[in-house]
This record gives C-alpha cells, sequence and structure tokens, in this order.
C-alpha cells in the first residue's frame, strides 16, 4: 500500500484526485485543504510529516489568481516559490517522492511552435516568474521528484474558463473571447488519472509535460464548449477584438 499526501486538496485539481482515487485500493491518499495543511507553514508540514510517513507528496496548492499575482506578487512567491521550498525540504528529509504541478506560464510564448521540456523557461509575468522559482527550488533541493507542466486546466470543479463559458451560455448572455492566445487546454480529471497512474506505476521522473494533446485558442475553446452542449445555435459567440489585460500573457504556450 503507497501512503499519499495531497495537498490543495480543495482546488480544482485536488478535487480531480479526491473523485478517482477513493477506487485504487493499492493507494492511501490523504488529502489536505489548505486550511489543514498550508505549505507556508514550516512547522505544520514537519508535523504532518512525522506522523504521515508519505511514500509521495502530490502538490496541488498554489496561488493561481494570475491577475492578483501581478498586483501583489508577494504572496505568490510565497506559495509558489516558499511553500515548494518548504516542502521539498521536508520532502527530502523523509524521503517522500515530490510530484509537484507547474505550468505552461513558465514560458515566453514567443515559440512558433510547441515547448519541449528542452526549451529555457523565460516567464513574462509574476506568476509565472513565482512557478518557475518553485521549480528551481525543487531541483536544487531533491533527487526524488517529477515536475509536471500542464496548461489551461478546466473541470467541473470551481471557476475556470469552462464552468465560466457554460454558465454563462446557459443563463443565455453572449460571449465575447480572445483569439489571441494559443494553449491546450487540459481536463484535470484526466491529469488526476496520470497521476494516480504515475503513482502505481512509480516511472518516469524529472520534468514532464501533460495536456489533453489539443491545441487551439480560447475562442476555439469556447466554441467547442458550446457545441458539446448543444448550445451553439442559442448563444452567440464573437472574437474578443478589443481584449486587453494588464497581465502579459504568453502567446503560445502549446507544450509537447
Ligand atoms: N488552473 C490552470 O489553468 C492551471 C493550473 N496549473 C497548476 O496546476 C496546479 C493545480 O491548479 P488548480 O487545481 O487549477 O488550482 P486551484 O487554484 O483550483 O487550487 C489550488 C489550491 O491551493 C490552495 N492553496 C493556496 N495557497 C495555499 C497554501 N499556502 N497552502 C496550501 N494550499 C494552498 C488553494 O486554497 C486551492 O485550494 C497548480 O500548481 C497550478 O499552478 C498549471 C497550468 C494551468
Amino acid at each position: 500500500m503507497k501512503k499519499v499526501l495531497v495537498t490543495g486538496a480543495n482546488g480544482q485539481l485536488g478535487q480531480c484526485l479526491q473523485k478517482i482515487t477513493p477506487s485504487y485500493k493499492e493507494l492511501n491518499v490523504i488529502f489536505k485543504s489548505s486550511k489543514e495543511l498550508d505549505i507556508t507553514d514550516i512547522l505544520g508540514i514537519e508535523e504532518a510529516f512525522v506522523k504521515g510517513n508519505f511514500n509521495y507528496c502530490i502538490n496541488c496548492a498554489a496561488y493561481t489568481n494570475v491577475e492578483q499575482a501581478e498586483k501583489t506578487p508577494d504572496i505568490a512567491y510565497k506559495v509558489n516559490a516558499e511553500g515548494v521550498k518548504n516542502l521539498a525540504n521536508v520532502c527530502k528529509r523523509y524521503n517522500t517522492t515530490l510530484i509537484h504541478i507547474s505550468t505552461d506560464y513558465v514560458f515566453d510564448g514567443e515559440k512558433d511552435e510547441p515547448y519541449t521540456v528542452k526549451d529555457v523557461p523565460n516567464p513574462i509575468n509574476e506568476y509565472g516568474k513565482s512557478k518557475l522559482l518553485g521549480e528551481k527550488h525543487i531541483q536544487e533541493i531533491m533527487d526524488n521528484y517529477c515536475i509536471i507542466r500542464t496548461s489551461w486546466l478546466y473541470s467541473e470543479f470551481g471557476k475556470n474558463f469552462y464552468t465560466t463559458i457554460l454558465k454563462k451560455a446557459k443563463a443565455g448572455e453572449n460571449l465575447s473571447v480572445t483569439d489571441e492566445q494559443l494553449g491546450c487546454p487540459t481536463n484535470a480529471n484526466n491529469l488526476a488519472l496520470y497521476l494516480v497512474e504515475k503513482l502505481i506505476q512509480n516511472n518516469n521522473f524529472g520534468i514532464e509535460h501533460f495536456t489533453d494533446d489539443y491545441s487551439c485558442t480560447w475562442f476555439d475553446f469556447a466554441k467547442k464548449i458550446l457545441i458539446e452542449h448543444e448550445l451553439e445555435k442559442t448563444v452567440q459567440l464573437r472574437r474578443d477584438k478589443n481584449y486587453r489585460t494588464f497581465v502579459r500573457r504568453p502567446v503560445n504556450s502549446v507544450l509537447l
């Protein structure tokens, strides 16, 4: 029986893991929300690990508000860099393999082709910079780790592009969506399945990319969501030509 700690368990990916892990009898998974285990609290983490005897820790905890991270970067760095550093140190001491989730936003988006693990990260916003620093802390501290970069996560849980589009469309709102960025929408349930397989097979460590192998713009993705729910005829979807945001985002963040 493998014992696994999941941090940030009430976030989107954490909830996807909560949904599927009970059917895997070979796994004993302990879920900790941010209230139960704050990764910026070194003593709290230490206490959890002393009692835990974990073989793996899947870190789903992160500060994911990209706009707010630009306004108050300290909070993003505290969680995405310092918090991850804390986890890496404790995992190393307790011989626990850390499986950490990172992001397409570590890249600048200037490349014309998909980004591979061989490409050099160069984040263009504070969220991306804080996540890259988290990756670097893990690599410096640990040997036993897996960093999985993913992108454009969506699911039935929480507030994400998919749930937002669906809610607006069902309320009869017309939609205006940018087509200026290219990425890979990834169902967080698929990532959760991939993580569970990784735990069971105990394979492939280092840095890797995981997406649903389908790239498109946010506009295309919105269209796909409407079609899937047979709402394309009732809801008007147009390209947002006035899309402005004070946070720079990679124009191309397709991962391979
Ligand atoms: N949502 C997305 O589109 C993408 C997400 N990612 C990464 O995937 C991972 C999972 O993302 P989501 O589940 O979508 O994010 P989420 O925002 O839904 O969940 C993150 C969870 O971390 C918790 N958290 C925040 N600070 C904490 C702290 N100090 N200690 C413990 N927990 C804390 C939050 O309360 C929340 O429950 C994150 O590492 C994120 O950076 C990567 C690419 C895209």
